[in-house]
Parts: C-alpha cells; sequence; structure tokens
C-alpha cells in the first residue's frame, strides 16, 4: 500500500477513478476545497494507454458551438493557474487557422463565436490566406478565419502539474491500483486490486474504460472508443512548418472528419497532422491488427498533404496512438448517474475534452459537493441519449 494510504476501508469525501487530465483535475479541484480525496489509476503512472499522454495538444477559443466558446476563457485562466502554481510552462502560443469553404456552416459557426468573444483574429481569402502561410495551398479554395489566442498545451507536463498540484494540497494518489467493483449506497464502496474504500461520493473519469465501470452500476452510454493514429510528417525544408517560422495550429474542416495539426516543434522537423477520427477498438486491445474494412486514416491524411501542405513529405514518419471516447452528438456527458446520485460521470470528451479540463474538472467536483454548476449543463447531460441499453442491474 502506498505509504500516505489511509488505512484498509477508510472513509473519503470523495474518490475518483481514473487519472487521465480529465480526473487529475477533478481530484485537484476536490482537494483545494479541502476535501478528503482519493485518486484511484489502474496503471502506473505515467502510462500511454488512454486519452491523455503525448507531447501536445491544441488550446483554442475558436468553437463553433457556444458552450465551449464560453468556457474556454476560465479555462486559459486556470490553466495559467496552474503554471504559476507548478512553476512550469505548459502553453505557448501559436495562434490557430481555421479553414473551410466560406459557405460552410461550421466555418461561419466559428467566425460568430470568435467576434462575440471578442477573440483577436483575422479573416483570410483565399488569396490572402497562401499569401500570409505560404506552406498552405487553399487547394479547393478555402478561406480562413485565424485565432491568436490559440497554442499548444504541453499535455505531459499539464498532467503531471495537476497531479502533483492535488498531492500538494492533501490528496492521495494511488496508481497501479484497478478499481475492481462499485458499490453504490448513501456510501460508495470501491473494490480496487489492493484494498476497499469508502466515499460519500464517486467520480467515475475512465476514459475509454467508463462503460466497463458504468455497465455493473446498469448504465451503457452511447460511446464509441476509437483507436486514432497520431501521425509525425517530415518538412522539405526544415522549420519551414515550425513555431520559430509562426506557422500556426490548423483545423480543416473537411468532410466527413476534421484533420488538424501542430506546428513542429516536438520532434525537430516533423509536424503533428492527425485525423479526427480512428477505427474502433477496444482500449484492452488498442494494438490488435485492424479489419481489412478499417477507415483508410493514413491515406486521407496523404492526399490533404500532397494537396494542402506541399511543403511535407506525404509519407508519416512516425506514427503513435491514442484513444478517443465519442459520443453521437461529440458532446461531453458530465453528469449524475440516473439513480445513484452521488456518482458523478465525466467521459465521452470526443477527441477535445484536453484543453476543457481545468473547467470539466471543476464542474465534476461542483457535481460531487452538490453545488450548482457554473455552466448550464444541459448539453451534458445523459438523458439527451434516447433509448438508452438499460443492462440488468
Ligand atoms: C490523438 C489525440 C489528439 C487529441 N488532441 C486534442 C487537442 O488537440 N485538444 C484537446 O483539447 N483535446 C485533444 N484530445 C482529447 C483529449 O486528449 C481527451 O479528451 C482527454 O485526454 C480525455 O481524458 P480522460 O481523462 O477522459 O481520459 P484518459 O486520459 O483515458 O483517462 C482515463 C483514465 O482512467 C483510468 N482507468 C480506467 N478504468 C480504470 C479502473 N477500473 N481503475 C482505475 N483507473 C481506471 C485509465 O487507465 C486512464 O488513465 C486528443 C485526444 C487524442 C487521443
Ligand atoms: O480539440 C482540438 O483542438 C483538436 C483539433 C480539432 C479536433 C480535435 N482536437
Amino acid at each position: 500500500m502506498p505509504a500516505q494510504s489511509k488505512p484498509y476501508s477508510s472513509l473519503y469525501d470523495t474518490i475518483v477513478v481514473g487519472a487521465g487530465i480529465q480526473g487529475s483535475f477533478t481530484a485537484y479541484h476536490l482537494a483545494q476545497r479541502g476535501r478528503e480525496t482519493l485518486l484511484l489509476e489502474q496503471f502506473p503512472l505515467p502510462h500511454s494507454r488512454g486519452s491523455s499522454h503525448g507531447q501536445s495538444r491544441i488550446i483554442r477559443h475558436a468553437y463553433p458551438q457556444e458552450h465551449y466558446a464560453q468556457m474556454m476563457a476560465e479555462s486559459y485562466r486556470l490553466w495559467e493557474q496552474l503554471e504559476a502554481e507548478a512553476g512550469v510552462s505548459l502553453y505557448r502560443q501559436t495562434g490557430l487557422l481555421v479553414l473551410g469553404a466560406n459557405t460552410n456552416p461550421e466555418f461561419q459557426r466559428c467566425c460568430r463565436t470568435l467576434v462575440k468573444h471578442d477573440v483577436p483574429g483575422e479573416l483570410f481569402t483565399t488569396e490572402s490566406l497562401h499569401r500570409r502561410f505560404p506552406g498552405i495551398r487553399p487547394y479547393h479554395g478555402e478561406v480562413g478565419v485565424s485565432d491568436h489566442t490559440a497554442g499548444v498545451l504541453s499535455a505531459d507536463r499539464a498532467l503531471w502539474a495537476v497531479q502533483d498540484g492535488f498531492r500538494r494540497c492533501g490528496g492521495a494518489l494511488h496508481d497501479g491500483e484497478k478499481v475492481t467493483d462499485i458499490k453504490p449506497g448513501v456510501v460508495v464502496t470501491v473494490t480496487t486490486s489492493r484494498g476497499v474504500y469508502q466515499a460519500k461520493s464517486l467520480v467515475i473519469t475512465a476514459g475509454p474504460w467508463a462503460n466497463k465501470l458504468l455497465a455493473p452500476l446498469g448504465l451503457l452510454l452511447p460511446f464509441q472508443t476509437l483507436r486514432i493514429k497520431v501521425c509525425y510528417w517530415k518538412e522539405k525544408v526544415p522549420g519551414a512548418y515550425g513555431v520559430s517560422a509562426n506557422f500556426p495550429c490548423f483545423l480543416a474542416l473537411c468532410a466527413p472528419h476534421h484533420i488538424y495539426g501542430l506546428p513542429s516543434n516536438e520532434y525537430p522537423g516533423l509536424v503533428k497532422i492527425c485525423y479526427h477520427s480512428g477505427r474502433l477498438a477496444d482500449p484492452e486491445e488498442r494494438d490488435r491488427p485492424a479489419e481489412a474494412s478499417a477507415l483508410p486514416d493514413i491515406q486521407i491524411l496523404q492526399d490533404f498533404i500532397s494537396k494542402y501542405l506541399p511543403g511535407l513529405v506525404p509519407e508519416p514518419a512516425v506514427v503513435e496512438h491514442c484513444m478517443y471516447t465519442n459520443t453521437p452528438d461529440e458532446d461531453f456527458v458530465l453528469d449524475r448517474h440516473p439513480k445513484f446520485r452521488n456518482i458523478i460521470i465525466g467521459a465521452g470528451f470526443s477527441g477535445h475534452g484536453f484543453k476543457l479540463a481545468p473547467v470539466v474538472g471543476k464542474l465534476l467536483c461542483q457535481l460531487s459537493v452538490g453545488e450548482e454548476p457554473s455552466y448550464a449543463m444541459e448539453p451534458f447531460r445523459i438523458h439527451r441519449f434516447p433509448a438508452l441499453p438499460a443492462p440488468a442491474l
């Protein structure tokens, strides 16, 4: 048992299951409020089996949905606060360019939220876009809008910083300890591979494993767990698409799924460009070879790079893997269990939850202490899914 553990079957205010970015921020907010909190993680930390590992994530105000755009101001502030507390730099401003047809409704909604929230940026015609970013060829006559506040979060470092902040507030983090059973009740009993704990409330932030913990609690949410290929592409001229050359992050509004990229930085000479989808995969068998019918994501990226980014070699130089947990509408689930009201669920972050983790953690903390959440929660409610399958309890 880890040194700072309480004895067998001790009572916590809250237990959080899953120390990815969402569970870690939830635990951090709870501990900052003086709640006795236990954060349980199945794998020894750090690990690369879930959704929060890797060097980089995009942070941006540019969102087509108002409910995310309005959370971003607070999210930036909380990231800055964490940087100050931890004494580390977590955010690098690069700007972000959204590329799309000027008739694309999602593009137009992004422009509207940027204006509404007074976010500094510029509109680009096809011609001015190519002049300003010569490395980009708007192949189908796309236009652009930029978000000057956007940039890159150092993901691994951020995860470490928030877990360290949690511990410094007196929180207990047990890694390498898998939750195997949850018994609901006024006091929730949690059994792990190492012991039994009790808490007045429980937060489940288990990423792609969420349904494995929810099914025995009579709930199966309509999640798709996807294996995403994180591809890095070589610059023909080193640094041409780099942060030092002021190349921005970008989000290309392509059908059926978007393509996004980050300037070369973490691996010098390599630009991270990914397809915002992947093939269905169980997180327990993430790297099992794909069926023949699997999504040709690399070909889609190669085609995009040949057409739009002529300064890159259209062959991936490095491919890593990560998991998405998608909901049908790509909105998060932040809600109480419909039957066990002291069990809170944070899941379904659909490949865009990292930047919002400071606010997500605050909302899950508010739900677990019985406070009114600071934002309208309707988009995140479980009851938006019709006809949920009901596993027997
Ligand atoms: C390739 C890729 C690129 C992305 N890019 C961006 C981006 O640019 N910007 C952005 O904002 N977001 C991005 N995201 C999304 C973001 O990274 C995720 O939304 C976020 O990391 C989800 O975190 P999580 O804590 O929900 O899940 P996870 O990180 O998977 O954490 C869940 C944790 O729960 C643990 N767990 C599960 N079951 C148990 C159990 N029984 N007992 C104990 N522990 C358990 C798991 O081991 C895991 O550590 C990206 C995601 C990927 C994969
Ligand atoms: O959330 C983000 O910014 C990235 C880029 C767009 C698609 C998903 N993740």
